[in-house]
């Protein structure tokens, strides 16, 4: 099993290039099931995630050639069902995806309950209420999501809960549905209007994206594309936080610094030094740091995955900080890490109030999701001494080459197996 060793107390310095969106591209890719020729993706980022949903789509029969590391051209002309199994399905959040999508081309679907990080209890019953808005009948047996429709028509599907699936679910089934389909308190993160944009470079007709009120008119034929992904503004702002928790002097590139405002406000908050520059930042941190209260929200407001690693900053700040999720119940499992490497953090609820440390110090700790994954990296990049962290794998599903990135920054990181 992969570890990542890490000497701390390195200072990051340099420029580092993020990657494309994973949030992004795992949507694009689903999203491509719908294409009447072949789509070229470009900007993907290279991790476990995207490899997974490539894997899926040559096994429902689409031709999925990969020209490069950044690159992929999907032919999904000839799959002609959709099915995806536990093995499939539970490797990634994103499998749901291929619902909408295959609702929308094939008017039936059959996709085992998602995977993806175990942060809470990830419902999916809006999902549901939109594919059943439009005419389809869904049934969950055995742990397998089955949707399937004689027609899709259009309607006004009103979201309980502001939901980033439930939101390009539905965008994905309403592209091919017989006339307007409007979603209501829809999601409005950056990689909604993404997705829209690929559907619309398709052929679709998908206005208001990156709004809370998404309208979608019907069409019967989409036509193949080219696209290019967003960057990936959590990377950029764990980059970013781990700059700061080093007292590093980082530019972070290819980046949209609008999408990165609320982490840009925290850190500026904090004291760090964050300068905007066309499309890249400059973070420059000089220590000690001063502690901040920090609420998840949906987009523009926080994000929820970069509250793991932002709370690994807060214990080396210094005074109290809290941090309030309010997106995912489950969401705090890499404290009792943090603790092991001497952070001060208790957790009620919701909420952590941490005290900030003077210093933390390298221990073994293991990942328990993705972004605890990330905290932990920014907390041992930071530490006095040696940590290694198991269970990589989950880091891999969302940071292209996070070990090259690091190093080129300065850092003493290296892989065991
Ligand atoms: C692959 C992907 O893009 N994953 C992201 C996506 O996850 P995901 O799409 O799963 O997250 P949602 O936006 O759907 O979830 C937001 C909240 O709504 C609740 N909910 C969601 C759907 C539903 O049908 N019913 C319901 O109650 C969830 O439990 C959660 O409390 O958005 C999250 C919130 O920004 C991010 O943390 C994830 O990285
Ligand atoms: C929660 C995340 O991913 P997923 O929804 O794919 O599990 C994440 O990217 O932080």
């Amino acid at each position: 099993m992969e570890k990542l060793i890490i000497e701390g107390g390195k200072r990051l310095s340099g420029k580092v290039e993020i990657s494309g969106f994973k949030n992004a591209a795992v949507a694009l890719i689903p999203a491509a099931v719908l294409a009447g020729d072949v789509c070229t993706i470009e900007n993907l980022p290279s991790i476990s995630d995207v490899k997974i949903l490539a894997k899926i789509l040559r096994g429902l029969g689409a031709t999925v050639h990969q020209k490069n590391s950044k690159v992929i051209e999907i032919d999904p002309r000839n799959i002609n069902h959709c099915f995806i199994d536990y093995e499939d399905a539970k490797e990634l959040r994103a499998s749901y995806y291929f619902l909408g999508a295959a609702l929308g081309r094939f008017k039936k679907a059959k996709v085992v309950y998602p995977g993806g990080c175990c942060i809470g209890s990830r419902p999916i019953d809006q999902h549901i209420k939109g594919f059943e808005a439009l005419g389809a009948q869904v049934n969950i047996e055995h742990g397998i999501i089955s949707v399937e429709a004689e027609r899709l028509i259009g309607t006004e599907i009103y979201l309980d809960v502001v939901s980033v699936g439930a939101t390009i679910n539905i965008m994905l089934a309403a592209t091919k549905a017989e006339g307007v389909t409007i979603i209501e308190n829809a999601a409005k993160e950056p990689h909604i209007v993404d997705v829209a944009n690929f559907l619309n470079c398709m052929g679709a007709n998908v206005r208001g994206a990156g709004t809370d009120t998404i309208k979608i008119e019907g069409v019967q034929q989409l036509k193949g594309c080219h696209h290019t992904v967003i960057p990936d503004q959590i990377e950029a702002g764990t980059y970013m936080i781990a700059a700061a928790a080093t007292g590093g002097d980082v530019l972070i590139s290819n980046i949209i610094p609008k999408h990165l405002e609320a982490i840009t406000a925290k850190l500026r908050e904090m004291g760090v030094e964050v300068v905007e520059n066309g499309e890249s930042l400059r973070v420059k941190a000089t220590k000690p740091l001063k502690n901040i209260n920090v609420k998840t929200l949906v987009y523009p407001g926080f994000p929820t995955d970069l509250q793991q690693p932002m709370s690994s900053l807060l214990t080396i700040a210094s005074g109290t900080g809290v941090i309030t999720e309010t997106i995912f119940e489950g969401r705090f499992k890499h404290v009792d890490e943090l603790k092991r490497m001497g952070a001060n953090i208790k957790v009620e609820g919701r909420v952590a109030v941490i005290q900030g440390v003077e210093k933390l110090l390298g221990a073994k700790v293991s990942a328990s999701d993705l972004r605890a994954g990330a905290a932990l990296v920014v907390a041992a990049l930071a530490a006095q001494g040696e940590t290694e962290i198991e269970n990589v794998h989950y880091i891999h599903r969302g940071y292209t080459g996070l070990c090259d990135k690091l190093t080129s920054l300065g850092a003493i990181i290296k892989k065991t197996y």
